[in-house]
Formats: C-alpha cells, sequence, structure tokens
C-alpha cells in the first residue's frame, strides 16, 4: 500500500512556495478546492520570496469533507495541474490549523477577533454573503441571519461571525483586512456593507462602527482559476505522479490570476512577487472576468446541461454553444464596460476558447450551473439594463435566462436532460412555488422575473421577460439548439 501524504513523506523537490512558519496571520473562511489553488499557493510562493509569518488557520463552513483529509495529513495536500502538455503535482504546505465553522463557531469569530491575524480571506461562494437578491442587501428576514441578530447568539453565517469577531476585535484596535475571493462584483465594497449592516441591525456600540469603519480594509479583488471537484481519477493522478496517497488533492488549470486593490490595514504577504497584480483598476477587472468568463461560463453551462453535455469542454465542443457565447462576449458583454488598460479582448477570448476546450479539466456543467440564483447577479441584470436602457435586447442574456429556467424550474410538461436534477439550487423550492399554478410559460417567466429573484429594475423590463419567454418556450417546444439559432437569427 502507498504511503499516505503528511509532513515526514513530502516527495524531494515537490513543495511549491515556501512552508509557513507556525504562527498564523490569516484566518481563511470557505477552506474549499478554490482558495487551496489560489490564494493559497500565491501566499507559498510570497513566503518563498520575502518570508513572512503568514501561515492559515482555514475553516470550512459546515462539512469536514476537506478538513478531516487535511488533518490527517499535517494539513498538507497537493495541486494537480492540469496541463494539455501534461499534468504535474506539487505540495502545498501553509494551513497550519484547520476547522469546521459550523462545529466550532466561537473558534471563528475569537479566530477574527485576534490581533495575530491581520488578513481574514474568504471563498464562501456568492451564497455565503447572505444577500436579498432583489435588493443587494443584507437579507434580514433569512433564518439564520435573523438568528445571528439574536444578541448573546453564536453566529453561524460567515458575515455574522466576521461581524461579531470585529466586534470584539474593537477592543484591541488592531487593523484588519477583510479580502474576499468570491466571484462578486466589487467584492470588497460589498462584504463592507454587509458586514456594516449586520452590525447596524445588531445594535452595537459607536465604538464598534468607527473601528470598523477606520482601521478595517474591505480591498476588492479579482481572482481567476479555473478549479473543478476533485474526483477518484485526480486523486490516482496525484498518486501516479508523487509516490504517496493524498486524500484530498486540487485538481487546477494552470492559468492563474489575482488582482487586488492595496489596501491591506494591517499588512500582506508579498503576493507581487507571486505573480499577482496590484491595480486602481479594479472595476475594470472584475467586469472582464465576471461578464466574458464567469457570464460566458453560466451560458456554456446551462446550454450544455440542456444538450446533455456533462463537462465544460464537452459543452463548448457544440457548435451552438460557441455560437452563442462568442456572439454574447461580442454584442451582449463587451459594449457594457471600459476594459482595464491595454486590455486585448482577441487575446483574452482566445484564452478562454483554450481553458474551456482543455479536456483534462472536466469541469462538471453541473457544478458551474450550481447556486445559479445567486450567481446569475452578477452576470446578467447590470450587463442587461445596459442594453435594454438603450432600447436593445441582449439576446444572449435572455436566452441564459430561459436556459437557467429550464434546468432548475422547468415549465410543466418540460423535462429537461437528467443532468439538471444534479444542479444544486438553493431557490428550488421557492422558485417551484412561484410558477405553481402557471397556465403559460409567459405567466411562467413572469412570475419567476417579478418574483424578488432579480432586481426590481429588471423586473420592469417587460421587453426583456417576454424575450426570455419567446426562448423558453422554444426551448421546451423545440429543444435549445432551436432557440439558440432564434438568437442568433435575432441578432443578425
Ligand atoms: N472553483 C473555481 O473555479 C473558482 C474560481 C474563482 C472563484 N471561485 C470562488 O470560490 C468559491 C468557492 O469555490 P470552490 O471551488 O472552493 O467550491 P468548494 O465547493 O470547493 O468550496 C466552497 C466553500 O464555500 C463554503 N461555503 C459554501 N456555502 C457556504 C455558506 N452558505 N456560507 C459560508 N460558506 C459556505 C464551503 O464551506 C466551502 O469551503 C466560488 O463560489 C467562487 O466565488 C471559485
Ligand atoms: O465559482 P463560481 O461558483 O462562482 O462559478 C463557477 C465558475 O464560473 C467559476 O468557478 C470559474 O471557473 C472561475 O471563476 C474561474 O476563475
Amino acid at each position: 500500500m502507498t504511503q499516505g501524504l503528511g509532513r515526514s513523506s513530502v516527495p524531494a523537490g515537490t513543495l511549491i512556495g515556501a512552508s509557513a512558519p507556525d504562527r498564523t496571520g490569516i484566518v481563511h473562511l470557505g477552506l474549499g478546492n478554490f482558495h487551496r489553488a489560489h490564494g493559497a499557493v500565491y501566499t507559498a510562493q510570497a513566503m518563498a520570496a520575502a518570508g513572512g509569518d503568514w501561515g492559515i488557520r482555514g475553516f470550512a463552513h459546515s462539512s469536514d469533507r476537506v478538513v478531516a483529509p487535511m488533518r490527517a495529513q499535517d494539513n498538507l495536500y497537493s495541486i494537480l495541474q492540469l496541463t494539455e502538455g501534461g499534468t504535474k503535482a506539487g505540495v502545498v504546505d501553509v494551513h497550519r490549523d484547520t476547522g469546521v465553522a459550523a462545529h466550532d463557531p466561537a473558534a471563528v469569530v475569537a479566530a477574527i477577533a485576534d490581533p495575530a491575524h491581520r488578513i481574514v480571506s474568504l471563498t464562501v461562494s456568492e451564497v455565503g454573503y447572505t444577500r436579498d437578491p432583489a435588493t443587494g442587501r443584507l437579507a434580514l428576514d433569512h433564518p439564520e441571519v435573523a438568528a445571528d441578530l439574536v444578541a448573546g447568539s453564536t453566529p453561524r453565517t460567515a458575515m455574522g461571525m466576521i461581524a461579531r469577531g470585529l466586534e470584539l476585535r474593537a477592543a484591541s484596535g488592531a487593523p484588519v483586512a477583510v479580502l474576499s475571493c468570491d466571484n462578486l462584483q466589487s467584492n470588497g465594497d460589498v462584504t463592507r456593507a454587509v458586514v456594516e449592516e449586520f452590525l447596524n441591525a445588531a445594535g452595537v456600540n459607536d465604538d464598534v462602527l468607527s473601528f470598523v469603519s477606520s482601521s478595517v480594509s474591505f480591498p476588492n479583488a479579482m481572482v481567476d482559476r479555473i478549479v473543478p471537484k476533485t474526483t477518484a481519477e485526480h486523486s490516482q493522478r496525484v498518486e501516479d505522479l508523487l509516490g504517496v496517497t493524498d486524500r484530498c488533492p486540487v485538481p487546477a488549470e494552470d492559468f492563474s490570476m489575482w488582482v487586488l486593490e492595496d489596501d491591506f490595514a494591517g499588512g500582506r504577504p508579498a503576493w507581487d512577487l507571486a505573480g499577482a497584480t496590484f491595480s486602481t483598476e479594479l472595476e475594470a477587472y472584475e467586469m472582464v472576468k465576471l461578464r466574458l468568463l464567469n457570464g460566458s461560463h453560466s451560458l456554456i453551462a446551462y446550454l450544455g446541461v440542456l444538450a446533455g453535455a456533462p463537462t465544460i469542454d464537452t459543452a463548448w465542443g457544440l457548435d451552438f454553444v460557441r455560437e452563442a457565447v462568442l456572439g454574447g462576449i461580442a454584442e451582449d458583454y463587451l459594449p457594457t464596460f471600459t476594459p482595464p488598460t491595454g486590455f486585448d479582448a482577441d487575446a483574452y477570448v482566445s484564452e478562454l476558447d483554450a481553458r474551456w476546450r482543455n479536456p483534462l479539466i472536466g469541469h462538471a456543467t453541473t457544478q458551474v450551473g450550481s447556486d445559479g440564483s445567486v450567481k446569475l447577479l452578477q452576470r446578467i441584470p447590470d450587463a442587461a439594463l445596459f442594453h435594454l436602457r438603450r432600447g436593445r435586447i441582449p439576446h444572449r442574456l435572455a436566452l441564459c435566462t430561459a436556459a437557467w429556467i429550464a434546468c432548475v424550474a422547468p415549465p410543466a410538461g418540460f423535462d429537461p436532460d437528467p443532468l439538471a436534477e444534479r444542479i444544486a439550487e438553493p431557490a428550488r423550492e421557492r422558485l417551484a412555488e412561484t410558477v405553481d399554478g402557471a397556465v403559460t410559460v409567459s405567466d411562467h417567466v413572469r412570475r419567476i422575473m417579478t418574483g424578488g429573484f432579480f432586481p426590481a429594475a429588471l423586473a420592469d423590463q417587460d421587453v426583456f421577460t417576454a424575450r426570455v419567454a419567446e426562448l423558453l418556450t422554444l426551448i421546451t417546444r423545440d429543444g435549445v439548439r432551436t432557440a439558440a439559432a432564434d438568437v442568433a437569427a435575432a441578432s443578425r
């Protein structure tokens, strides 16, 4: 039997960056695959370049799926880099302690309050920000948020834990940065707003509010690396390459990008020496990433699921998907923002093509399509409104919305490909209640568009709702290819 990965069995020459010292300087919430292949790697490489006591104390939210194997492996794990030229594996050694927030939320609050920690980073997914989809503000009626606001309660939501941790930290006055690494537009600003809304709703004293406003920074950041879920094949490949068994390896493409605002109230690792970019053009970088990559990713995922394609590369191999996505980039997304200085759209799109085509990544369309009720808010409404306010219909954004509905809230009598049932969608039940009794596809779509799943400004755009209904009718009656063809014809 092969030896398990652990401190005494790291194969020579495979360490990525430097091992962290025992002291931890970063608390990370959301110990999943993305953080382990992105922020953790930059931190290991920054310490290799410039030292620093930036060990990471990582918390998963509710499951010990990652934490249990990491603990059994001295908190080590490997990255399996999925390049078309061949795979390679390396070991990351920056986590000094790992735990599950739901098992011990008080430990998370105490870690955030501890002045030794100068950064609190997050990859808690879009759902973890507990925002109202229609207003973008903290969802005060969310049952877990309401419970967290009760005085003396132990918080269960990520935002509640951060707010309560900062409330305690105010006593020391120690500055800290809260760094969102999730795919949200203006993710730092959003995090500050939601945390401050929580503190206000909790009725904390003015000293706490003034500490948060003066000594806690919330830098915006754009994060990019495609990191799929781990499969048994990935684990076997790591074993073949390293000669040890890793129970929680992370597969990832070799491309990686991180652009941040340099606003770290308590200092930061030398991430710039590890390849991160510090920039003042964050909004522009976020637009490029969230619209061209993530918005297109959603369209590939939902069209792919409806066509029975299990992975992004197989969906991207379908002509009608490529045509819809490339048309969407050119007509629906690129005109909606000013890109960063020196941005080359053709080069970016051809790089996306290579990334989506990579068959080794095996990114499930159902994974990318998960949590659409929260993710599409970053990817559709603002871009759609840009066009609608100028009298144009963004056909591919309507197609993406229709395809999402077809997958997670199909109209009566329509059975999408069985893959659709595997899409995790937190709003599935609420969507079903909303459309219950709808007599036509138009009524079905109107109820969803006006049901609090999208901002009111988009819900008010009858022309968009009508186009989504037309496309959903085509998907359900004639199939997804016909709907995509209708979009292509309408855009000519
Ligand atoms: N995987 C990628 O390719 C990728 C790329 C860029 C950005 N991201 C960002 O990272 C996030 C996580 O992706 P991942 O691949 O690590 O997923 P994952 O499933 O491996 O991990 C998700 C993490 O989020 C936490 N989480 C889930 N629901 C939560 C909730 N309601 N409250 C608090 N925490 C919660 C879980 O504990 C887990 O640690 C994405 O949602 C996205 O915002 C991912
Ligand atoms: O990670 P999510 O769930 O926000 O979105 C799914 C994918 O679009 C996303 O993970 C991309 O792969 C990633 O954003 C690439 O950097």
